[in-house]
């Protein structure tokens, strides 16, 4: 494998691989990347490491759920059986037992140390025996889950041919592990998983020489694994480019190293997101991609506030952001240094407005009694009014919790509903930023990422306990909040909709303003899914699916 099979394999997917002086590398739209399209799939180099706490739940295999614990979507309600000798796996059936004993559980199943908890440990052995069997001619593309389910290989892809492994290899040999720059005390305990990743394959029963050959003796295996240092390098690779795998309703539940999407590059403000089919990764375009755009997924959840991500960032994969919402070199200087500085435009400006570490009465905390009386103001809105993208609208003279809900929904859901241009969608943000950022407002500040916080977890105890009403203010002031900081068709916007719609329809007192909302919310719920979630009637969409059907209940309802 090599750099000019890579080269193809993009560029057959509308994708060029281009150098940075900045990123080392990233890629670029080479055609144009429709909004909802599989831009890409990435396969795991080893199978992913299932989190210690979620084993139960998951299938090794083929990663379906145990839907029934997890309260995800029915379609994938399935039974575990559990290994019976080391009693640490699970899996739906027969097939998947034997793909993963022929692929790897055998090598692991009795190791001394299959108690540890440490996914980097896990990983490393994993990741070796991977590149072992490559190297030694014992894997075998025929008996991988990753081609015995062709449906989730290709994805939208049609017959396209789905990545082979020995790609997947080449493509994480040329990852940057930031070796030079890595904390010493961090090194250390790589060095110390290194040996003992070593000692245990050495006493293992791994075929270090392939199937037909001879098991070589434990000087022999020896000279024939990775180095403790090469070994160090890859935990380093780990460190900045693996993924935490997600389910449809973006629960994660495992790690893994899938390189191909480690190509992508960081961005505050992405174009694309990381999808799962099972362990199959899929990078999904959250909007119309143009030629010579580069694709960006995000690293860190677009709610945290600037200086968190930007630490976060640093810490884990070494760099400065420089995105459209955190500024380019020369801004970030000319803000740290100008005694009189420019003032902030487009997405800049969305860090300044969401700061803020108060809330509650004279920053006192928050209490129940308190924010009830917080979001008590809020009005649902009228259904109607979000079906039809207006002229601009008048934003309140004060914003507060209320106002600010009720400016954000209708200005920003009618674009979505009627499927408005990115650019136009943008623009409208952008006069909001300019907006909030000039209107008074009510203390403390409606929109900062505390209130986010606080907001979100007393709509989780709403719900709890049943309080729809409540629940539906707060739920509509949170997707406000939302609209203001996520990509219009961000997963976590189509699931909370879905969530508030479901609230919306339990709240009787509402009547048909509620069951009115509630549709308005499907809608938008579907129109955000089908981007990050797919249309087909599998896999993710499944979810997609069950929006619909709801929405058929709610339907009948407002016909009748
Ligand atoms: C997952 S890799 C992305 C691919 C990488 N650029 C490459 O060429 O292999 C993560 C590393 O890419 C670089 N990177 C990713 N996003 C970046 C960004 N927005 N600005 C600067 N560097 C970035 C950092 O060095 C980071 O540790």
């Amino acid at each position: 494998m090599s750099a000019s099979i890579l080269k193809q394999h993009l560029e057959i997917r509308g994708l060029e691989l281009v150098s940075d002086q900045h990123k080392h590398r990233k890629v670029v739209a080479s055609r144009l990347l429709k909004k909802g399209s599989v831009v890409i799939t990435s396969r795991p180099l080893c199978n992913p490491v299932i989190f210690p706490t979620h084993r139960s739940l998951h299938c090794e295999t083929c990663f379906k759920s145990k839907a029934q614990q997890t309260g995800n979507i029915s379609s994938n309600d399935i039974e575990l059986e559990r290994c019976s000798v080391c009693k640490k796996r699970y899996y739906c059936s027969r097939d998947c037992f034997t793909v993963a004993w022929k692929g790897w559980h055998r090598w692991i199943c009795t190791d001394k140390n299959k108690d540890r908890t440490d996914l980097d440990f896990e990983m490393l052995k994993m990741v070796v025996m991977s590149v072992e069997r490559l190297r030694n001619g014992s894997y075998k593309e025929s008996e991988d889950a990753y081609t015995l389910s062709p449906a989730l290989a290709v994805a939208d892809f049609g017959e396209m041919e789905s990545e082979p492994l020995a790609l997947t290899e080449y493509v994480f040999s040329t990852l940057m592990g930031h070796e030079v720059v890595t904390e010493p005390t961090l090194l250390a305990k790589y060095k110390e998983i290194a040996t003992t990743v070593r000692e245990e394959l050495i006493s293992s029963k791994f075929p270090f020489k392939g199937r037909q050959q001879q098991q070589p003796d434990d000087t022999k295996k020896e000279s024939l694994l990775p180095s403790i240092m090469e070994l160090v390098q890859y935990l380093c690779r780990f460190h900045c480019n693996n993924f935490s795998i997600h389910d449809p309703q973006l629960f994660t539940m495992a790690e893994g190293t899938l390189p191909i999407g480690a190509l992508f590059n960081h961005s505050c403000r992405p174009n694309a997101i990381v999808m799962y089919e099972g362990k199959v990764q899929l990078i999904k375009a959250l909007e119309d991609i143009e030629v010579g755009e580069e694709v960006c997924t995000s690293y860190v959840d677009n709610g945290v506030p600037r200086e968190e991500r930007r630490q976060l960032l640093r810490e884990k994969y070494f760099f400065e952001c420089l995105c459209p919402r955190c500024g380019d070199q020369q801004q970030q200087q000319q803000q740290q240094t100008a005694a009189v500085q420019e003032p902030k435009t487009g997405f800049r400006i969305l860090d300044d407005l969401i700061e803020g570490e108060q809330d509650g009465p004279d920053g006192k905390g928050v209490n129940g009694e308190w924010l009830t009386k917080q979001f008590d103001a809020i009005i649902i809105p009228g259904a109607r009014s979000l079906q039809i993208a207006g002229p601009r609208l008048q934003p309140p003279s004060v914003m507060t919790r209320a106002s600010f809900t009720s400016y954000i929904i209708h200005s920003l859901v009618p674009l979505i509903q009627t499927g408005a241009s990115q650019q136009e969608y943008t623009e409208r943000l952008f006069e909001i930023y300019e907006t909030l950022q000039s209107t008074p407002h009510s203390e403390p500040k409606p929109f900062t990422t505390t209130v986010m916080t606080n907001a979100t977890s007393f709509f989780n105890t709403c719900l709890e306990h049943q309080s729809w009403a409540l629940a539906s203010k707060i739920g509509t002031f949170i997707l406000a909040l939302y609209l203001m900081i996520y990509p219009r068709h961000h997963p976590l916007v189509g699931l909370h909709c879905f969530t508030l719609a479901k609230s919306l329809w339990n709240d009787v007192e509402g009547g048909m303003t509620s069951v009115r909302l509630s549709h308005e919310m499907l809608k938008l719920a579907r129109n955000i899914l089908q981007v990050s979630h797919g249309v087909k009637s599998s896999g993710n969409a499944a979810l997609v699916m069950e929006v619909m059907a709801f929405m058929k209940t709610v339907e009948k309802e407002l016909d009748s």
